[in-house]
C-alpha cells in the first residue's frame, strides 16, 4: 500500500483556492504515479479563520466533499481527506472526510476534542461520536483530528475495533513538535500500528505549524518525515505483515486486565 501525503500550506479562508491547490498537486505529483491513498491535512480548505468560519466553510459537507469524490475518481486512489470546516444547521464541525478511488465516500468524522488553547469551542461544535473504523482495500482504519492524539482512549478504542492503520490530520504548532513526534511513536507502538499524519506547513496569525508530516510503523519506527518548512510531498510503503508480527510477538491485547481498569 503506497501512501503519498501532501504536506501544505494553506491560503487562508479560501476554499476555492485551496481546491485548486490540491488539483495542482495531484495533477504533479499523484497523476500516473503508483500511489493507493492520498492524505491532506486539518482544516485545508479555509485553515483556522475562526471568526469568520460561518461565513467561508462549507455547507452540508459541499463543496468540498464533491471535490474530493471528483479527485479520488479522476486519479484512481484513496482519498484521506484531510478535515474541513463545516456548517451543520447551527453548528460548525470539524470534519474529517475519506472516499475510496471509486468516489463513494466511506467515512466522515467530527472533531470530538475541541481545543482550548485555539477557543476552539466558542466557534465549533464537537461531535458527537468518538471515531470508528473504515475500510479501504479490506484493510480496517481510523482517523483522528490533531488535539485528538493526545487521548489515548480513542486510538486505543480503534486498534480494539480492529484499526491497523490509524490517520492523524493536523494544524499542529511548531511550538509543540516534541509532543507531536512522541504522541504518535507512542500510539502507533502502544496499539501496534501503522500512524500516517499529514500536518500543515507555513505560518498564520501567529502560529508557525510542525510540518514534519510522519509515516510511523508499528515499532515506532519513521518510515518517513516530512520537514519542519517545507511544502512537500511524504511517501511511504505499508507492510501489514509487520502490524500482524508485532501483534503476534508482543501480545498486548491479549494480556489486558480489563476488569481492573478503571472508566475513568
Ligand atoms: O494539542 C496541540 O498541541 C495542538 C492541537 C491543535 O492545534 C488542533 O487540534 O488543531
Amino acid at each position: 500500500m503506497q501512501i503519498a501525503i501532501y504536506q501544505m500550506d494553506i491560503v487562508p479562508g479560501d476554499v476555492k483556492a485551496n481546491h485548486e491547490r490540491v488539483s495542482a498537486w495531484m495533477d504533479e505529483n499523484v497523476k500516473g504515479k503508483d500511489v493507493d491513498i492520498v492524505v491532506l491535512p486539518e482544516m485545508w480548505t479555509t485553515a483556522y479563520t475562526l471568526p469568520e468560519l460561518k461565513d467561508v466553510a462549507d455547507v452540508n459537507g459541499e463543496p468540498t466533499t464533491s471535490f474530493l469524490q471528483h479527485i479520488a475518481k479522476k486519479y484512481g486512489v484513496h482519498m484521506v481527506g484531510g478535515s474541513f470546516a463545516t456548517v451543520v444547521g447551527e453548528d460548525v464541525f470539524n470534519r474529517a472526510c475519506v472516499v475510496n478511488n471509486q468516489g463513494e465516500v466511506v467515512y466522515t468524522y467530527d472533531k470530538i476534542h475541541l481545543v482550548p488553547m485555539l477557543d476552539e469551542p466558542s466557534y465549533l461544535t464537537g461531535g458527537r461520536e468518538a471515531g470508528q473504523t473504515f475500510e479501504l482495500d479490506g484493510v480496517k482504519m481510523g482517523i483522528i483530528i490533531c488535539y485528538d492524539l493526545r487521548f489515548p482512549e480513542l486510538a486505543r478504542q480503534l486498534a480494539l475495533e480492529g484499526a491497523e492503520v490509524m490517520f492523524v490530520v493536523a494544524e499542529w504548532p511548531l511550538a509543540r513538535r516534541n509532543h507531536w513526534m512522541a504522541l504518535q511513536r507512542a500510539r502507533a507502538i502502544e496499539n501496534q500500528m501503522y500512524v500516517i499524519s499529514s500536518d500543515r506547513c507555513g505560518s498564520y496569525d501567529g502560529t508557525t505549524f510542525s510540518g514534519t508530516s510522519l509515516i510511523v510503523d508499528p515499532n515506532g519506527e519513521l518510515v518517513a518525515e516530512g520537514s519542519i518548512e517545507q511544502e512537500e510531498m511524504i511517501t511511504g510503503t505499508l507492510d501489514l505483515e509487520e502490524v500482524h508480527k508485532w501483534r503476534k510477538n508482543v501480545p498486548v491485547f491479549d494480556s489486558r486486565v480489563k476488569h481492573l481498569y478503571k472508566d475513568l
